[in-house]
């Protein structure tokens, strides 16, 4: 077994178009954004596995005896990575304590944590270590924070076990993984999204573990290398939600309804299909005005969808309803509910207009703040190429 101490990131996610369409088939597009989740791992002696979640409050220190007492008789399938192992997810919820189907952040991440760790090192020792995470995503508000966290978690547990090599030469400050790594760290990542979200669709790994912008069908992955320059405001209600329940409530409305509901996913899927085919019209000839008037009808059409499939919220009207009062177009992005939204900006967006948007929905107690898009997809770090602020708080526990 080869395990070392590794630093790695992977960033957050804004869904431009197709999120819940894409749980049932549809076309979503998805793109990267500059927020990251930070993960340390520290090989110990200790005789400890500990993890320190400082973003929800979450520390637990467990001895390796207690550990493998829980896996006694138990043999991991490393090379299963469609289905979780029901038996390992049994025992670890008597372990953490959750009996029903609703688990809290809390359970939920120590879960996904403990299925990673099983499964990657179950056939052979346990290492003892010290695991430490930090985000720079607000959790549970629609950016992938479930994602990029199983997307560290996935990267930093196989390194550690061997299962792949950690890039990083003596020599880099940052380093991605081969394709055929990358594809093993979503696998397992999706995974750790099972746990957390019941039902996903992988796209929010695949952003988490590729980066860039790109278009998801189906399990399938097709990174758009052609895509113009997108200015976004995001805006966080910080209205809290839950992914998991709101992909449940989406799944009840489509079975209660499905000649009601069916149209509106298929048209969805166009949406994602057409802003597709825009976008790269607009690498490839002059961007004109009418460009983005279609990418902010496409917003406007989607986000009534999206409130028919259930999964508005009145905080989320609000920040449609201020920013259209500015001739600016908003959507939910993520699982909605609450949680955050998108603004597309126009190239010719005055920067005052840009800034009193911003007061006005800080006024309504909304976060809001213009992203840069499409950074790198999972990555492994040298100390000195974690941000300051960033790592000492990796190094305090
Ligand atoms: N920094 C973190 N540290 C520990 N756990 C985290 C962290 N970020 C996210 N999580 C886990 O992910 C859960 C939030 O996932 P959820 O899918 O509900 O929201 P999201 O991923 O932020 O939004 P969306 O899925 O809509 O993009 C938390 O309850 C927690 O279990
Ligand atoms: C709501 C959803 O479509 C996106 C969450 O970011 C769920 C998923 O795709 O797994
Ligand atoms: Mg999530």
């Amino acid at each position: 077994m080869q395990v070392e101490d590794v630093f790695v990131s992977a960033p957050g996610k804004a869904i431009l178009h197709g999120e819940h369409a894409v749980v049932h088939g549809k076309v979503a597009l998805a793109v990267s954004l500059n927020l990251r989740t930070y993960l340390r791992l520290q090989v110990t002696t200790t005789g400890k596995v500990c993890i320190n979640l400082p973003n929800i409050d979450t520390f637990h220190c467990w001895d390796l005896s207690e550990l493998r007492r829980l896996i006694h008789n138990f043999h991991g399938k490393r090379d299963e990575v469609q289905r979780l192992d029901a038996e390992l997810v049994r025992r670890l919820r008597e372990f953490v304590g959750v009996n029903n189907g609703n688990l809290d952040t809390c359970s939920m991440a120590t879960l996904s944590f403990l299925y990673l760790y099983f499964s990657l090192f179950g056939s052979s020792e346990l290492p003892s270590l010290t695991l430490t995470v930090w985000s720079e995503l607000p959790t549970g508000a629609g950016l992938g924070s479930s994602a990029a966290y199983s997307v560290c978690l996935a990267a930093a547990l196989l390194c550690a076990s061997g299962a792949i090599p950690a890039p990083l030469k003596e020599w880099d400050h940052t380093a991605r993984w081969c394709q055929e790594d990358l594809e093993l760290i979503n696998s397992w990542a999706f995974q750790g999204e099972m746990i957390i979200h019941g039902n996903p669709s992988g796209v929010d790994n695949a952003v988490g573990t590729w980066g860039g912008m790109l278009r998801f069908l189906a399990g399938k992955i097709i990174p758009l290398s052609r895509v113009p320059l997108l200015r976004i405001l995001l805006t966080n209600t910080k209205v809290p939600r839950s992914t998991k329940v709101l992909v449940a409530r989406v799944k009840d409305k489509i079975n209660k309804f499905p000649s009601i509901m069916t149209p509106v996913l298929d048209s969805v899927d166009a949406i994602s299909c057409t802003c597709e085919k825009v976008l790269s019209e607009m690498t490839c000839e002059p961007i004109t005005g009418e460009h983005y008037n279609i990418l902010e009808e496409l917003i406007d059409i989607n986000q009534h969808h999206l409130n028919v499939m259930g999964v508005g919220h009145p905080a989320l009207d609000i920040l449609c309803r201020v920013t259209l009062a500015k001739g600016l177009h908003s959507k939910l992005t993520g699982a909605g509910g609450g949680g955050c939204g998108i603004t597309l900006l126009r190239p010719e967006t005055d920067s005052l207009v840009v800034q009193s948007t911003v007061q006005d929905l800080r006024d309504c107690g909304f976060d809001c703040w213009e992203t840069s898009i499409g950074g790198p997809g999972v990555q492994q770090h040298s100390p000195l190429s974690v941000k300051e602020d960033i790592l000492e708080i990796l190094n305090r526990y």
